[in-house]
């Protein structure tokens, strides 16, 4: 189709879309936050009579004082059966089953037609945590974040996958991609295309999901896996990128992949002893031997050093209180001191690099700082 015909049809469907939503109850911006394989992702807003209806929206938007809401569109007529029949159907039972976690992306409610699938989720305004770290090291001129804001950020993590888990849901996407930000500082884990029930313990699965850079060496070699394990190491994976600003393991091929996993990871100077640590014990090669989320809340790297709380208070905050108060708002120590340091800023034009790749496209992987 000519650019001007294929212009034109954008339009026609965006107007649908914009109806089709107006009489479900939102007003659909024509900002476009993202998109996925088969979706788009605008911002809009919930009415005011979608609120009286739906208490779900409207206990959670009363908390956040806005009425903005991610609206993602699948469309059916480009989305291949398997996608319809079976990962958006476990997307949407794991997020409904993972409702609710202050960690955990909400879905608000879904409606469809025939040519259309709408998923109304909570907003995360600032991007996903790879923008993060890339924005981050940017400032710093210096690959990753601080540990100290990675320790926030991971705790966040844990407590999202640990309730994942509690409810029954593996995630088996775990990257740092599928980690979004929200405009008050908070993590909210998200794209449960590849989710699965694990509601037998210990049963194992099978099938291969998820990017190469963050697949646990036991689904590269094609082995039965447990979910909750291989979920595990994809942790050991994220911690790394967000202290190191790189993935420990970077190749292409799964055998290759796998000598390098044998060999561990690299870590660079400056890391805490402890920080290295954890995350040796969450990349054991053998799943068994990975720490569990128990251990990983309980691991010496997740308690605050003190020595933190000192650097805390030096920047001129009229008290400890404010300043604590602030970094549990997301602001990082630099950011207090009034610096430009931190979150990106929330729906910065251009800023996001989504293309549309197939589910499970490990490529996107390539985009960590410095490791192109
Ligand atoms: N709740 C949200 N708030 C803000 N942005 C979002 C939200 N959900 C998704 N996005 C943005 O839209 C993009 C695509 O969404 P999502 O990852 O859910 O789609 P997908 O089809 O599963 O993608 P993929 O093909 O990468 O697996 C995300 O990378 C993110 O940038």
């Amino acid at each position: 189709m000519k650019g001007s015909g294929r212009l034109r049809l954008d339009h026609r469907t965006f107007i649908e879309q914009v109806r089709e939503c107006m009489d479900n109850g939102y007003l659909l911006s024509s900002k476009r936050i993202g998109s996925g394989a088969f979706s788009k992702v605008y911002l809009a807003y919930a009415t005011q009579e979608r609120l009286q209806h739906n208490p779900k929206l409207s206990s959670d938007l009363r908390g956040k004082h806005h009425t903005m809401v991610a609206i993602k569109i699948v469309s059916m007529a480009e989305a291949p059966v398997e996608f319809s029949q079976k990962f958006l159907p476990r997307e949407i039972s794991s997020l409904n089953a993972t409702y609710k976690h202050l960690n955990v992306v909400q879905l608000y409610e879904t409606y469809q037609n025939s040519q259309r699938f709408y998923l109304v989720l909570e907003l995360a305004a600032r991007g996903d945590l790879l923008e993060h770290i890339n924005a981050v090291s940017d400032y710093r001129h210096c690959p990753g974040l601080e540990e100290e804001e990675a320790r926030r950020l991971f705790w966040q993590l844990v407590s999202a996958v640990a309730h994942c888990h509690n409810a029954g849901i593996v995630h088996r996407d775990l990257k740092c991609e599928n980690i979004l930000l929200d405009d008050q500082g908070f993590l909210k884990l998200t794209d449960f295309g590849f989710a699965n029930h694990s509601s037998l313990k210990n049963s194992l699965l099978s099938t291969f999901c998820g990017s190469v850079a963050y697949t646990a060496p036991e689904i590269l070699m094609s082995k039965k896996y447990n979910g909750e394990q291989a979920d595990l190491w994809s942790l050991g994976i994220i911690l790394y990128a967000m202290v190191t600003g790189k993935l420990p393991f970077k190749e292409s091929q799964p055998h290759r992949m796998l000598h390098l996993m044998r060999r561990g990871p690299i870590f660079q100077p400056g890391l805490s002893p402890e920080c290295r640590d954890l995350i040796r014990g969450l990349l054991h090669l053998r799943p068994r031997a990975r720490l569990g989320l128990q251990q990983v809340a309980a691991h010496r790297w997740m308690l605050p050093a003190v020595h933190t709380l000192f650097r805390l208070v030096i920047p001129r905050e009229s008290s400890t209180q404010q300043v604590l108060q602030r970094q549990a708002q997301g602001h990082s120590p630099r950011k207090i001191l009034g610096s430009r340091c931190g979150w990106v800023s929330p729906l910065r034009p251009g800023l996001r690099q989504s293309r549309p790749r197939a589910p499970g496209d490990g490529a996107d992987s390539r985009r960590l700082y410095l490791n192109l």
